[in-house]
């Protein structure tokens, strides 16, 4: 049988980036996607948004829910301070077997912990099992109906403090009313929502921040 297209994604990285660098991973991937293969990456121009709310936070422990390929976590990782730490957690192993490459070929495996995995199970033991107090930040990419159960089981494991930081992808294409609702209505969040576009296309599409008060 053939390729995958993750694989050929991969493929794209080895030949088109450099070992060790970031951004040239990030930029093969946007341009094979852009011009090859489209692939659900967050993409370059949510990418810059992204960047800039992952600056601003500076987290020390942040949590990534659907790894994919390893775009997203490229994009967070090489923005870590030092001693600063990344979890991941991907459902689907052909899609973390591929991550973990392009991650190692970024040079970030150290930041990076991929956990494979359902987010639903893996929440409830994130601190017991990797002695994590608290999410400073959280990008939520994951199936759009488990970004509110999700997030529930966070509040309720006790692993968000006050001021941590929720980012969601795609509330608009493919969207997350249910999510919006939740945390645009309840007195615990103050959200703000990002406009954008669908990675690699003209579709409005955007990203939730939303700052947990406590
Ligand atoms: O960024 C994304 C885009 C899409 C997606 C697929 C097909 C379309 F037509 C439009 C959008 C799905 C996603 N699933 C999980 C995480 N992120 C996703
Ligand atoms: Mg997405």
């Amino acid at each position: 049988t053939g390729s995958s297209r993750p694989q050929r994604m991969l493929k794209a990285v080895q030949k088109n980036a450099t070992k060790g660098d970031p951004q040239s991973v990030i930029s093969a991937i946007d341009h094979y996607c852009r011009h090859k293969e489209w692939a659900m990456n967050v993409g370059d121009d949510k990418g810059l948004i992204l960047d800039s709310v992952l600056t601003e936070v500076n987290p020390s422990t942040a949590l990534e829910l659907g790894t994919y390929c390893g775009y997203s976590t490229v994009r967070i990782a090489r923005l870590l301070s030092p001693g600063s730490k990344l979890f991941t957690v991907e459902f689907n192993p052909a899609f973390a077997e591929v991550a973990r490459q392009i991650i190692a070929y970024a040079g970030l495996q150290d930041k990076v912990t991929l956990v494979e995995g359902s987010s639903g199970d893996l929440i409830p033991k994130m601190k017991e099992q990797f002695g994590i107090k608290y999410f400073d930040f959280v990008f939520l990419d994951h199936w759009k109906d488990r970004y509110v159960p999700d997030t529930k089981l966070l509040e309720d494991c006790g692993l968000l403090k006050k001021g941590s930081v929720l980012l969601a992808d795609n509330v608009i294409c493919p969207g997350a009313p249910e999510y919006l609702k939740y945390v645009r209505n309840s007195p615990r969040y103050e959200s703000r929502y990002y406009k954008s576009n669908l990675e690699y296309t003209k579709v409005e599409d955007g990203l939730e921040k939303s700052v947990f008060l406590g």
